[in-house]
């Protein structure tokens, strides 16, 4: 089934490539186009592109072998706590968290060393000894420069580190963003989700790295500070520990808490982007119903309940501190240490010196004791924030996006088969199409019509498989679109809407992004323009890629006369020797339609020529017929000739 072309359809693509610049030059205005083909003749790489796109093309590759491959990435499913899965980020990283622990490790010594150089100079100075005296300070100086000097190297890896934590998670969860299903994006907020592409990452990633180095640092710290404490005094070490119990059982109770309300932090803050996010995408809506106080009340609401959840925070982190780093650590265990050891210097167990060094390595033991509780904190927080993104991460689209098969000849037959399908969004409700079967044969116009909310809409996105029907079959040339592989499917049928969405960035790369499927970023003029002008653009955009099947929402409402002319003109050429379904407004492209379908309710009402259904009588129970809605529109355009 695989599309296979010998050496010389090279040739064929070409000419493919020509008549798709040719089609657009219809389309789109003189220097316009000029311009596109001089991007597609003169620009080399585009050049080679193209030709890579003949040949891909003639081996039964496909243009989208150039771009990395959309699979999602299959991971053994043990379930793990948000906390492993972290930890687990991170082990791609190894490397550079080794290479920033050695630079950790290689500094210890230098710091470690500076307060046992303090009060050997306190001692040699009561001793009246200035050699050592001298020495003494020269080896803190020394010691001092290169504890300075490898911090920078501490302070670079563990950030480097983190930037290449926060690119991955970024790729990774837009990768899986990108493979999710329409009705995925259907049920959530553009706003939400780039709050945890954004601020979730950059937390996670922030507080993991940091978590590592600090926990690193303080436990090795601690460790040195411990030991060389041990050696000196082991009673008084044994008295500076004995806090060790009561800080784990706090910190229990603790990282429960702060786990929780993280999680509602990061939720909140995604809320408020949500709303932020719709709100300024509707700017017009929101400006011609005046509704902008209402806005701002609901934002400042949303804002209100992230800054609650932030201050809770900050007094519980605050209270924390307090009891544990300052009240119990400073407070107690300093005092407990000075008590205890004036004790043993008078009773001529301890020399005073070696008291001063104890309570300058107290000094250094609680700053990276309450390193150490931050680091925890922190990676607690970051579990919290991190579990929408490690939701998101481990999503699994309800649709599988593509299949396999990529048909060597297209015809462009169109085929519903007692199509049946629900909304995923609103599943409650009657179905949005109902036992709907028809049939387009290749190169006919097929005129969708009927009233709003009829589901003429509907069928288009089945055809383009955002969706799966809840039952039936839809089909191309009598292959289910889901059996179809994703990239073939969408160079073969194409869409114009009523609202085109042009990407910024010039007019040929959004030409291009129909035939590139990735847009050219090459700045230039702007995407943004007037309605036709938009249409038109979007007309070529879909046809540079030669359909079989375009599928056209003809947009009459947005357009004034002049420029609907010049817009149906660039329509009638497109349309021409492809199968065309159209969401049909005018009445002349009823008229000459093959088949027409009339929609009503998700159900066919009526279906056949324009003569066939205007020969038909009116239903005797007033129900919708395609003579009655021609009536209503004729009598809306207070045209009541319009029928004859
Ligand atoms: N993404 C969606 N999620 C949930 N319901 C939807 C969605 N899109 C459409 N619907 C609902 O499905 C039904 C059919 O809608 P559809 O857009 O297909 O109608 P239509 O005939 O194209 O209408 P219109 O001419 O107004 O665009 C409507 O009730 C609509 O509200």
């Amino acid at each position: 089934m695989h599309v296979h072309c010998e050496e010389g359809e090279v040739a064929e693509s070409w000419l493919v490539a020509a008549a798709a610049c040719l089609t657009a030059s219809c389309v789109i205005d003189g220097g316009m186009l000029l311009r596109a083909l001089q991007l597609l003749r003169k620009d080399e790489a585009l050049s080679r592109l193209l030709h890579d796109v003949s040949v891909h093309t003639s081996s039964g590759g496909s243009m989208y072998e150039e771009l990395p491959s959309l699979t999602l990435q299959e991971q053994e499913e043990k379930p793990r706590s948000n906390l492993q899965k972290l930890v687990e980020r991170a082990r791609p990283e190894f490397m550079w968290l080794a290479a920033g622990c050695l630079a950790l490790f290689i500094r210890l010594p230098f710091s470690l060393a500076l307060p046992h150089f303090v009060s050997e100079t306190i001692g040699a100075l009561i001793d009246k000894d200035s050699d050592a005296v001298r020495s003494n300070i020269t080896s803190f100086i020394i010691a001092a420069v290169i504890d300075s000097l490898l911090d920078f190297w501490c302070v670079f890896l563990f950030g480097y580190t983190q930037q290449r934590l926060v690119r991955s998670l970024r790729i990774d969860l837009f990768r899986n963003l990108l493979l999710q299903d329409t009705s995925f994006f259907d049920a959530s907020s553009s706003g939400e989700i780039s709050s945890r592409l954004t601020s979730d990452c950059a937390e996670m990633a922030n507080d993991l790295t940091w978590v590592f180095r600090f926990t690193i640092e303080a436990l090795v710290r601690i460790g040195g500070i411990a030991g060389y404490m041990f050696f000196r005094s082991w009673r008084l070490a044994s008295l500076a520990c004995s806090i060790i119990p009561i800080v784990a059982v706090v910190n229990r109770f603790y990282s429960a808490w702060m786990s929780k309300n993280a999680q509602m932090v990061q939720e909140a803050l995604a809320e408020a982007n949500g709303v932020a996010q719709e709100v300024l995408s509707s700017m017009r809506t929101v400006f011609s119903f005046a509704n902008e106080p209402r806005e701002l009340r609901r934002y400042e609401k949303a804002v209100q309940k992230h800054f609650v959840l932030n201050v809770r925070q900050t007094a519980i982190s605050g209270l924390y501190y307090m009891g544990v780093c300052t009240f119990l650590m400073s407070c107690c265990v300093q005092s407990s240490l000075l008590i205890y050891g004036s004790l043993l210097v008078f009773n001529g167990e301890l020399e005073a010196t070696t008291l001063l060094s104890f309570m300058l390595y107290q000094g250094q033991l609680q700053e990276y004791f309450s390193n150490l509780l931050n680091s925890f904190t922190n990676l607690i927080k970051s579990a919290g924030a991190g579990a929408k993104v490690f939701e998101l991460l481990g999503r699994r689209p309800r649709i599988k996006r593509s299949g396999l098969i990529k048909l060597t000849e297209v015809r462009g037959k169109v085929t519903l088969e007692h199509v049946s399908f629900c909304y995923p969004s609103r599943e409650s409700l009657p179905p949005a199409l109902d036992d709907v079967s028809f049939q387009v044969s290749p190169g006919n116009i097929a005129a969708i019509v009927g009233p709003s909310g009829a589901g003429k809409s509907t069928i288009f996105h089945l055809l383009e498989h955002l969706y799966e029907p809840s039952s039936g079959r839809v089909c191309l040339d009598d292959v289910e679109v889901s059996e179809l592989e994703h990239g073939w499917l969408h160079r073969m049928l194409a869409l114009v809407g009523q609202e085109p969405v042009l990407f910024s960035g010039s007019i040929e790369s959004n030409i291009l992004y129909g035939y590139y499927h990735r847009l050219l970023e090459d700045g230039g003029e702007s995407g943004e323009g007037l309605q036709e002008k938009k249409q038109r653009i979007a007309i070529a955009r879909a046809v540079i890629q030669d359909p079989k099947v375009l599928l056209l929402d003809e947009a009459t409402s947005a357009l004034d006369s002049e420029s609907e002319a010049l817009v149906q003109e660039a329509l009638e050429h497109v349309m021409e020797r492809r199968t065309v379904l159209v969401i049909a407004h005018r009445l002349s492209t009823v008229s000459r339609a093959d088949v027409i379908l009339l929609l009503n309710k998700g159900r066919i009402v009526e279906q056949g020529t324009h003569q066939e259904l205007l020969a038909r009588p009116l239903p005797p129970d007033g129900g919708l017929s395609y003579r009655t809605l021609l009536n209503r529109q004729a009598k809306a355009l207070s045209d009541p000739d319009a029928l004859e």
